[in-house]
């Protein structure tokens, strides 16, 4: 996906943002970097802070301080993103689904290449389904299918697989490894260690509003003296 397009190496770069609500810190003072291509777990209790983070990053809520600075001004549309909840129309089968987000996003997709589209995310037998009756993991692939329609550099997605059974889950990580192996860098949010080990270059974990520990999985857990995530989280967090 890469080949179309100019090289670049920091696709967002955050500087100490802050959000406040009633004078409460919930993001206090954070900054990060997303670079092309790698894979970053947010990973952090309820409330920690994991989803306003995302907010911001993605333009939809305004931080109260700090700035943000993307790779290309266009970000809203260049960025793909599912967030905890994608609202799909009454009445839309999964394939106007797709119809829909490809006009949104100005990409023009044939029969054939629609197929393939719903092939790739085991979705083609549901095409004519309305996409509010499919189950949950197939909504959250489709929420992902049409939001990687127009190629993106960088994906964001809000705890794309709580919820869903062990094979939901896994054809999630499947997905952000797939993104990943064409070029795509993905920030996603998860509650679940195993699956941060399995697909993250690099984990970001949060504790009311700061960020605590930014690293690959390796080297927090050489830097911590940690087993595994799971008890490094625990400490970290306790
Ligand atoms: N609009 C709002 N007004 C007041 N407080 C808010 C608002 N939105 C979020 N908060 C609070 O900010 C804190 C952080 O919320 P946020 O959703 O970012 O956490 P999170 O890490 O994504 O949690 P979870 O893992 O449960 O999704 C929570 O205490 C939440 O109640």
């Amino acid at each position: 996906m890469l080949n179309r397009r100019q090289t670049v190496k920091k696709l967002i770069s955050a500087c100490h943002l802050t959000k406040n609500y009633r004078e409460r810190p919930i993001v206090d003072n954070i900054s990060l970097e997303i670079e092309e291509g790698e894979t970053i777990a947010l990973i952090g209790s309820n409330g920690a802070g994991k989803t306003t983070t995302i907010s911001m990053l993605l333009g939809i809520l305004p931080q109260d301080s700090g700035t943000i600075a993307y790779w290309t001004t266009d970000y809203k549309k260049e960025i793909g993103t599912q967030l905890q909840s994608t609202p799909f129309f009454e009445g839309y089968t999964v394939e106007d689904n797709l119809k829909l987000f490809a006009a949104f996003y100005n990409v023009d997709l044939t029969n054939k290449m629609i197929d393939e589209r719903l092939a790739s995310f085991d979705l083609l037998q549901a095409k004519k389904t309305p996409a509010i009756k499919l189950s949950m993991g197939q909504q959250k692939r489709l929420a992902i299918l049409v939001t990687t329609l127009h190629n993106p550099r960088l994906v964001i997605l809000d705890e794309p697989s709580a919820g869903l059974d062990p094979r939901g889950q896994k054809e999630i990580q499947n997905m952000i490894k797939n993104l990943k192996e064409n070029g795509v860098a993905v920030l996603f949010s998860s509650h679940d260690m195993l699956e941060v080990t399995k697909v993250a270059d690099r984990i970001i974990i949060m504790n009311q509003g700061k960020i605590i520990a930014n690293g690959s999985p390796d080297h927090l857990l050489e830097q911590y003296h940690a087993q595994n995530l799971e008890d490094l989280f625990f400490e970290l967090t306790k």
